[in-house]
């Protein structure tokens, strides 16, 4: 089997990093000739993957591009906006595979979580679809834990309520929560050093400096920390947010529904967690499912995700950020059925936003190809 050559755009950013990690881990470099490029440091050193460091190639160079048979990109949409057009312009029928946003709902390209929609990638495929775009985080992340219930038939409407990390918004994003952590505690050490001090004088402090214009807040534009953020993403004219709108679209395209779309709608919240969304689900099931045929569903969609038991300790234990970060685990937990009626589920889950939310598909999507 011929190895592909590929282009890497973005690989030394965060989820850019993250997919040069999981590739090793997995021995994905030994697939491709990679080929690694830069918009900003153009005849560097580039990485030694195995196989030796070249010097890094120019990321606007459109002669340069068009000799990769595949193109990962993790640059972002302004990049894919600048390029993609240009290069498909001039005849290049390479495979693009993209985790911004910008061509995702595309008609000609596939939003990629193949544990989800392996058999519509398989399919686009044979049909000469090129262009492969990795899910919003959110709506990966609800797929991997309740692909089960979709793939049933059985989910006639999803509200899901977001608590979505820092990372999402970037690696100065992450800093910034952690430094306005830092401000917080530092503006009552004294007074958290005094066991006898009052709370309600250390809360007036902190609620003081979160509020005060020093506070560092240039990423956010709003203390997360000791706080939240009820807005994710742009504002649209409908009263949704981008991002809730992104949840109920690619949903749907995902899973090939777009002719007859199950509604998915919500609230994203930002909290101060580092990199991993968690998400609360109000499920409206088409029949009275009985629970144990439920979590069976779930459970067997796939060998990442694990159904926790709705007790305290369990789900205490098993259903935080604090667990799940880092890993490719997506528990689902605090499954029950709503007082609204049996036909309403309740469900809770965790995933890393870096890992199934972002970098791992596009992996995944250069393998299939590898195999096509
Ligand atoms: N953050 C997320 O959770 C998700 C992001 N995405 C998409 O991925 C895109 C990239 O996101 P993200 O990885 O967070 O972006 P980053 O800001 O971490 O990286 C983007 C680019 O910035 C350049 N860069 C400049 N200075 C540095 C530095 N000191 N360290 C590393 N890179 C640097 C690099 O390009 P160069 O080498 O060319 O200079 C890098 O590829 C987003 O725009 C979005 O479209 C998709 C899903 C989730
Ligand atoms: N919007 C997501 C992260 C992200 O990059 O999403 P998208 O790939 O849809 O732009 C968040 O803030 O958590």
């Amino acid at each position: 089997m011929s190895k592909l050559t590929t282009g890497f755009i973005g690989w030394r950013g965060m989820v850019g990093s993250v997919l040069m990690q999981r590739m090793q881990e997995e021995g994905d470099f030994q697939l491709v000739e990679p080929v690694f490029f830069t918009t900003s440091q153009v005849g560097q050193a580039g990485p030694d993957f195995g196989q030796g460091s070249a010097p890094l190639k120019d990321a606007y160079n459109l002669d340069d591009l068009q000799a990769m048979q595949v193109i990962i990109t993790c640059q972002g949409g302004d990049y894919t906006n600048e390029v993609y057009p240009k290069l498909r312009a001039q005849g290049w029928q390479g495979y693009w595979i993209d985790a911004a946003s910008a061509l995702r709902m595309a008609e000609d390209s596939l939003i990629i979580l193949d544990p989800v929609n392996g058999d519509l990638i398989q399919q686009g495929l044979q049909k000469g679809v090129k262009t492969f775009v990795g899910g919003n985080c959110t709506v990966s992340l609800m797929l991997m834990g309740l692909g089960g219930l979709f793939k049933q038939g059985w989910v006639e409407w999803l509200s899901s309520m977001t608590y979505q990390a820092a990372s999402g918004a970037g690696a100065q994003n992450m800093r910034e929560l952690l430094n306005q952590m830092g401000v917080l505690r530092d503006s009552v050490a004294d007074q958290l050093a005094t066991p006898s001090s009052a709370i309600l004088d250390i809360d007036r402090q902190v609620a003081a400096s979160m509020r005060a214009e020093s506070f560092p807040t240039d990423h956010f534009g709003a203390p997360l920390a000791g706080s939240l953020i009820p807005y994710i993403d742009k504002q649209l004219d409908n009263g949704q947010s981008k991002e809730e709108w992104k949840g109920s679209v690619e949903t749907n395209k995902i899973l090939g529904l777009q002719a007859q779309p199950i509604p998915v709608d919500g609230l994203c919240v930002r909290i101060g967690a580092m990199r991993c969304h968690s998400q609360a689900f109000t499920i409206k099931l088409r029949q009275d499912v009985p629970m144990d045929e439920i979590q069976a569903a779930i459970a067997e969609h796939n060998a990442w995700v694990q159904v926790v038991d709705n007790t305290r300790e369990a789900s205490i234990a098993g259903l935080s950020p604090a667990k799940v970060t880092g890993t490719l685990n997506i528990p689902v937990g605090r499954l029950r059925k709503m007082h609204m009626g049996p036909e309403y589920l309740s469900a809770f889950s965790v995933g890393d936003q870096l890992l199934w939310g972002a970098a791992e598909p596009l992996r995944r999507m250069l393998r299939i190809l590898a195999a096509h």
